[in-house]
């Protein structure tokens, strides 16, 4: 689903490059932590996922496509498979939490009825049955960032690109919204989950690819954050 082969990203005008020879495979289904220090090269890895920019060196693949040749055109509907949740929510302030969940399928052109019929389900499968008409501020952070994940999965996408999502939340918050992610795992979406946090790696024993200076330095299955590296 997500192939990275000998990938390197020189930013212009740096010396040092931010990713390295980076090769990792993903298959459909998997959840996988992209850990290492700040400036590892986490955020750069999940931008070239989104054709956010483009590698200097070896190839991206994500769903069946090589990035480095996809038509300009084309990134939009690339981008409709992948859902993204960030660490700081980014919910539009003036819109209830229903009408942001909409907004997802509203600006990909669903029709109305179904935009009717998938808000509230989705609302429900993130645990926020009946808060529909509330408004981002009146909703905790734990809240907001089930209303950022029911509009990354609304249309229901292929990947699910997480940059730090317990960034904000303290551990127990945290804990419910890894075991909605594993949850929207188990439907088949593929998740690729940026993190510092040693909490939820730990507790969740999913497959661990560890950055250091833009280096693959540990891939394991079921691994831990300290791991046998750092
Ligand atoms: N747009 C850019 N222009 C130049 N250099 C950049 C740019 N974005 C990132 N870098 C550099 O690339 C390297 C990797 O950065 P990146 O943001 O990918 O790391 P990270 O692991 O996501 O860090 P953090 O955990 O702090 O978000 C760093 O040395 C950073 O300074």
């Amino acid at each position: 689903m997500i192939r990275f082969e000998k990938v390197s990203k020189t930013y212009p005008g740096t010396g040092k490059p931010a990713l390295d020879q980076v090769s990792i495979d993903i298959e459909k289904g998997e959840f996988v932590f992209l850990v290492g220090q700040s400036g590892s090269g986490k955020s750069t890895a999940l931008r070239l996922v989104l054709r956010e920019t483009r590698s200097t060196g070896g190839r991206v693949h994500v769903a069946g496509k090589d990035l480095n040749r996809l038509a300009g055109w084309k990134v939009p509907r690339l981008r409709r498979q992948i859902g993204t949740v960030f660490q700081d929510f980014r919910l539009l302030p003036n819109k209830t939490v229903s009408e942001n969940v909409a907004f997802a399928l509203q600006v990909i052109g669903r029709p109305r009825s179904e935009v009717k019929k998938v808000v509230p389900q989705t609302l429900e499968l993130v645990g926020l049955d009946g808060k529909g008409e509330r408004m981002p501020d009146e909703l905790s952070g734990g809240e907001q960032q089930r209303v950022a994940i029911a509009r990354a999965f609304v249309n229901r996408p292929m990947i699910l690109i997480a940059d730090e999502p317990t960034g904000n939340l303290d551990p127990t918050t945290s804990v419910g919204i890894m075991k909605l992610l594993e949850r929207i795992n188990r439907t088949g979406t593929t998740v690729l989950m940026a993190t510092h946090d040693s909490g939820v790696v730990d507790q969740m024993r999913k497959r661990v690819v560890e950055l250091d200076h833009g280096r693959v330095v540990r891939d394991e299955s079921q691994g831990v954050y300290d791991g046998i590296s750092g």
